[in-house]
C-alpha cells in the first residue's frame, strides 16, 4: 500500500504568500510515500492548485496542465483527502491543516502519528490545525504531537499558524490576531520582515501548576532544584508556558553544561517520564554565552529531539533570569537557528519573535 503526496514548492496564490517564498522557482512534484495504512495510490488525484504552465508529475502519469484556477489550493474539499500546508520554525515542523470549518480536528491523533512518521508518512513534529475561534478569539490552535498527545501549547507553531491565517485569509491589513490555545490567549504579529512576535502571556511558576513534584520554594516555584537523572543531579528550574518545561543549565558535578556532547536520546526520555513530572515534560539543556546569548538542545515531549522549541526557548530565558544567570532580553541558539526571547517586566508577558517558513503543499487520502 502506498499513499501520494502532492507537493508544490511555491504557495498557489502569489499576493498574499509572495513573501513567503520569493526565492522558490515554481513547480510540482509527485512523491510516493509507502505506508501501510494508507490507501491505494490509484484512489489519489492529482490535487495541487494548477495554474498555466506547470507540469503535473505522479508515479504513475504525466497530466497535463489545467486551465487557469483562482481556486485556492487548500480551498479544495474532495472527500478522503486531506489537504495540508507543511511549515517550519527554526527546523520544529508541522502539517498544518485548515479546520476553519469545525471545531473537531480533522484527523485523529493516530492518524497524525502516521501522517509525521518520517519514514512511512510525511514527516513533521506534530500536525496543527487552525479551528474557529472560542471565548471571543479570532481563531483557535489545536496540535497533536508527533506521538498523538495534544500538548497546551506550541511556540514555534504558533508562528507557523499565524503565516498559515495569513495566507488562508484576507486579513485586510490586519498584522495580528487573537488565538484560543490550551494555554489560554496566545498573540502573533506578523512583522513587515516576515517574522513574526508572539505575546506568550506569563510564565507559570507555581509548583503544582507547571505541574512538577519537585520540593518548591516558599514562593512555590521550583528554582534550582535536584533532580537524580541517568547517575547524575541535575540542577533544575521548572516553568510552565502552558506545557511543562524542566530547564537545566548545570549538574551538581559539573559548572555549566557543554550540550553539544549531551546524548539526548539516552538522558531525554528519562526526564520526560520521571515521576517527578505527572505530565511529562520537556526539557532544555542551556549553556550560557553571556548574560544575553544563550544556547540550547531541546528533548520534547511527545516528540524527542527537535531542532526547536518555541516554547521552551521561552522557559529557558524565563529560567536563566530566575537563576541569575540572564537578562530578559536573550538570543537564544538552537540547533534550527536563533530565537529572541524578552520577558517583559511591565506586564511579565514573555515575547518570541522569530521566523516561520512553508516548506511545501501537499495531499494525502485519509
Ligand atoms: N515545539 C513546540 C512545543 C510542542 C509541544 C511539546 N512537545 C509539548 O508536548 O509540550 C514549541 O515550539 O513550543
Amino acid at each position: 500500500m502506498a499513499i501520494a503526496a502532492a507537493i508544490r514548492l511555491l504557495p498557489p496564490t502569489a499576493v498574499s504568500r509572495r513573501s513567503l517564498s520569493s526565492s522558490c522557482s515554481p513547480s510540482f512534484v509527485f512523491l510516493r510515500l509507502s505506508s501501510s495504512s494508507f490507501q491505494q495510490p490509484s484512489t489519489v488525484k492529482a490535487t495541487a492548485g494548477q495554474r498555466p504552465g506547470f507540469s503535473v508529475f505522479s508515479s504513475m502519469s504525466i497530466q497535463t496542465p489545467e486551465k487557469s484556477s483562482t481556486a485556492s489550493f487548500l480551498d479544495r474539499k474532495e472527500s478522503g483527502i486531506l489537504h495540508f500546508v507543511k511549515y517550519h520554525g527554526l527546523g520544529n515542523d508541522f502539517i498544518l491543516v485548515d479546520n476553519r470549518d469545525s471545531s473537531e480536528p480533522k484527523i485523529t491523533p493516530e492518524q497524525a502519528v502516521k501522517l509525521c512518521d518520517r519514514n512511512f508518512g510525511i514527516g513533521a513534529d506534530g500536525v496543527i490545525f487552525a479551528m474557529p475561534g472560542i471565548n471571543g478569539t479570532d481563531y483557535t490552535m489545536r496540535i497533536f504531537n508527533s506521538d498523538g498527545s495534544e500538548p497546551e501549547m506550541c511556540g514555534n507553531g504558533v508562528r507557523c499558524f499565524a503565516r498559515f491565517i495569513a495566507e488562508l485569509e484576507n486579513l485586510n491589513g490586519r498584522q495580528s490576531f487573537t488565538v484560543h490555545t490550551g494555554a489560554g490567549l496566545i498573540i502573533p504579529e506578523i512583522q513587515e520582515d516576515g517574522k513574526v512576535r508572539v505575546d506568550m502571556g506569563e510564565p507559570i511558576l507555581k509548583a503544582s501548576d507547571v505541574p512538577t513534584k519537585l520540593p518548591p520554594n516558599n514562593d512555590q516555584s521550583v528554582v534550582k532544584a535536584k533532580l537524580d537523572v541517568d547517575g547524575l543531579t541535575w540542577n533544575v528550574t521548572c516553568v510552565s508556558m502552558g506545557n511543562p518545561h524542566c530547564v537545566t543549565f548545570d549538574t551538581e558535578s559539573s559548572k555549566d553544561l557543554q550540550v553539544d556532547g549531551l546524548n539526548l536520546a539516552e538522558i531525554g526520555p528519562k526526564f520526560e517520564h520521571h515521576v517527578m513530572f505527572p505530565a511529562r515534560t520537556n526539557t532544555e539543556f542551556v549553556q550560557v554565552f553571556s548574560p544575553s546569548h544563550l544556547k540550547m538542545r531541546v528533548w520534547e515531549r511527545g516528540a524527542g529531539a527537535t531542532l526547536a522549541c518555541g516554547t521552551g526557548a521561552c522557559a529557558v530565558v524565563v529560567a536563566a533570569v530566575l537563576e541569575g544567570r540572564a537578562e530578559r532580553s536573550c538570543t537564544v541558539d538552537l540547533p534550527g537557528g536563533p530565537l529572541d526571547i524578552e520577558w517583559r517586566e511591565a506586564d511579565n508577558h514573555v515575547y518570541m519573535t522569530g521566523p516561520a517558513e512553508v516548506v511545501f503543499y501537499g495531499s494525502v487520502p485519509l
